[in-house]
């Protein structure tokens, strides 16, 4: 049971942005979606949402066509955290966590359903925050709830666009923690597109680099991550360190400088 997308291609109007990308995650994989502004990670984690339709190529969870499937299973299958989501400002919270439980509900949700919505609101931290309207939000509190929103899905793929771009430090670290332990704990397979590399090495065992609209690298981060491959794809010379807490990525500017001849400072006699 895996995550495949095969031969995808697709274009804006006559702008190829997509040029033949494929890419397998394993079930309850956690897979890093990297690559420079304009790569393509969006327009994938859309096509592979049914946000948009590919020119060419398939998409597919444990063998079953994800492109031909009817909506509503979609759905069940497959949750999508937008990188904004326009969530209706009337709504609170909790309305808005609960339409994540629309592909599930019958004709009103159950206690069940209620169940889920109120964990997930409680797991991304927005407990005190359940009845405020979304207008009242900050960006990264609107963020959480759309994380929380696409848990109470239930998925069995979780598709995030920058999840954390709005989050603060101790969220964004939060927040990969929660989509780490849903892959490992409840087998879920989660591709997440990101722009922090080294969270990525952290909190994911599988990275997949995107250039141009094409996979330059793909594998476990300490193998994807590769000093000359990095540096050409984001036009930035970066020094790729592999130690006992694993990989870390750094731009070579902010290396610290070796110390010239002569300038080692003396020891006292
Ligand atoms: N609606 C659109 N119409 C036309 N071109 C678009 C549209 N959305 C994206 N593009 C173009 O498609 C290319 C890929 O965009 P995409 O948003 O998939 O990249 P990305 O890797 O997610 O970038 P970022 O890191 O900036 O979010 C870019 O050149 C972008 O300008």
């Amino acid at each position: 049971m895996s995550l495949e997308v095969a031969s995808v291609r697709f274009a804006y109007r006559r702008n190829p942005v997509l040029e033949g990308v494929d890419l397998r995650v394993a079930e309850g994989g956690f897979c890093a979606l990297l690559g420079p502004n304009g790569s393509g990670k969006s327009t994938l984690t859309k096509i592979i949402a049914r946000v948009l339709a590919p020119a060419a190529g398939t998409v597919s969870f444990a063998g079953r066509d994800l492109l031909a499937t009817p909506r509503r299973e979609h759905a069940r299958v497959v949750s999508y955290v937008p990188q904004s989501g326009a969530t209706p400002f009337e709504q609170t919270v909790r309305e808005a966590v609960l339409l994540g439980r629309t592909p599930h509900i019958g004709l009103r949700p159950t206690r069940r359903d209620r169940e889920i919505v109120d964990a997930s609101i409680e797991r991304l931290g927005l407990a005190e925050l359940s009845d405020r309207p979304m207008s009242q939000l900050s960006g990264g509190q609107a963020q959480r709830v759309l994380i929380a929103r696409a848990l109470a899905q239930q998925p069995r793929v979780l598709l995030l666009d920058e999840p954390t771009s709005a989050l603060d430090l101790r969220y964004q670290i939060e927040t990969l923690q929660i989509v780490r332990s849903v892959t490992r704990e409840e087998g879920v397979t989660a591709l997440i597109a990101i722009h922090d590399l080294n969270h990525a090495a952290h909190f994911c065992d599988q990275a997949v680099l995107l250039d141009g609209g094409r996979v330059v690298a793909d594998g476990p981060p300490a193998e994807a991550f590769d000093e000359a491959l990095l540096s050409r794809v984001y036009g930035l010379d970066v020094r790729v360190s592999r130690g006992a807490a694993g990989v870390e990525v750094r731009p070579a500017a902010l290396e610290p400088t070796p110390l010239r001849a002569g300038t080692a400072p003396k020891e006292s006699a």
